[in-house]
């Protein structure tokens, strides 16, 4: 095949930029059932990092499936398609030097592993947000799982599609038995091991 396509490097180094943002670039990725708590922690973290002075931005399922992946749906190949977009916009983003939060369902394991692949295993957090689908279920936060049961939402996670929870995620946090805080707290600590749950429930004034 005649080759077409000439990627450059740029003329600065990726060290250069992480001297320059301060910060080891790291991609935080929230999987777990619809209603577990994924975009919760997304949002707080990114505010505990951000006043924290990290550069940090979020990518969560709904907000990317209104713009770049408008097109795909919640057939197993669209998941793939979509998962490897985000996995390659995450690149490109850790590329730049900024702490990504990502929080996606993402429920099929060889999907999570080839995002594993794409952004370098060394820059991948994996934390398992983990609520059972009953508990989801009861929250229903969006109304989807009651859509879902009627028969209104094809290929629901938990209801009519699968979810293969991670074997050996980096970190595993149990939203129906932890407050909000407790479960930052060990998400925060695989990035600031200095981090204790009094100062960051302090840190709330709780
Ligand atoms: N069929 C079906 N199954 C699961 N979820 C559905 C479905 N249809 C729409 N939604 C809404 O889409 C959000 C999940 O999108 P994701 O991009 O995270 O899904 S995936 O990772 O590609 O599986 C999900 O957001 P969360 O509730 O925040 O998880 C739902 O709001
Ligand atoms: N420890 C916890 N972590 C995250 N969310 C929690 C926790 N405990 C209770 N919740 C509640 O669970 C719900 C999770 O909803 P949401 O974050 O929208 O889930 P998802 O983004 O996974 O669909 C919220 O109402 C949140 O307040």
């Amino acid at each position: 095949m005649t080759k077409t396509i000439f990627p450059f490097d740029s003329q600065i180094s990726y060290e250069q930029r992480k001297e320059a943002m301060m910060q080891e670039p790291r991609l935080i990725w929230l999987t777990g059932l619809s209603g577990s708590g994924k975009s919760t922690l997304a949002l707080r973290l990114e505010h505990y990092f951000f006043f924290k002075h990290f550069k940090v931005f979020i990518l969560d399922g709904d907000n990317m499936r209104s713009g770049l992946c408008s097109d795909l749906g919640f057939s197993e190949e669209d998941r793939k398609e979509n998962l490897r977009r985000v996995g390659e916009v995450s690149k490109l983003m850790l590329d730049a030097g900024l702490t990504v939060i990502c929080a996606f369902i993402s429920p099929s394991g060889e999907d999570r592993s080839a995002i594993k692949n794409i952004v370098g295993e060394q820059r991948f957090i994996e934390v398992y947000v983990n609520c059972t689908v009953e508990v989801c279920e009861e929250r229903d936060v969006k109304g989807l799982y009651a859509k879902a049961r009627k028969g209104l939402i094809p290929n629901f996670t938990g209801v009519s599609a699968p979810y293969d929870p991670p074997a050996l995620p980096d970190v595993e946090v149990h939203t129906a038995e932890e407050t909000v805080e407790e479960s930052m707290y060990k998400i925060i600590k695989l990035v600031e091991p200095a981090i204790s749950l009094q100062t960051l429930q302090a840190y709330y004034c709780i």
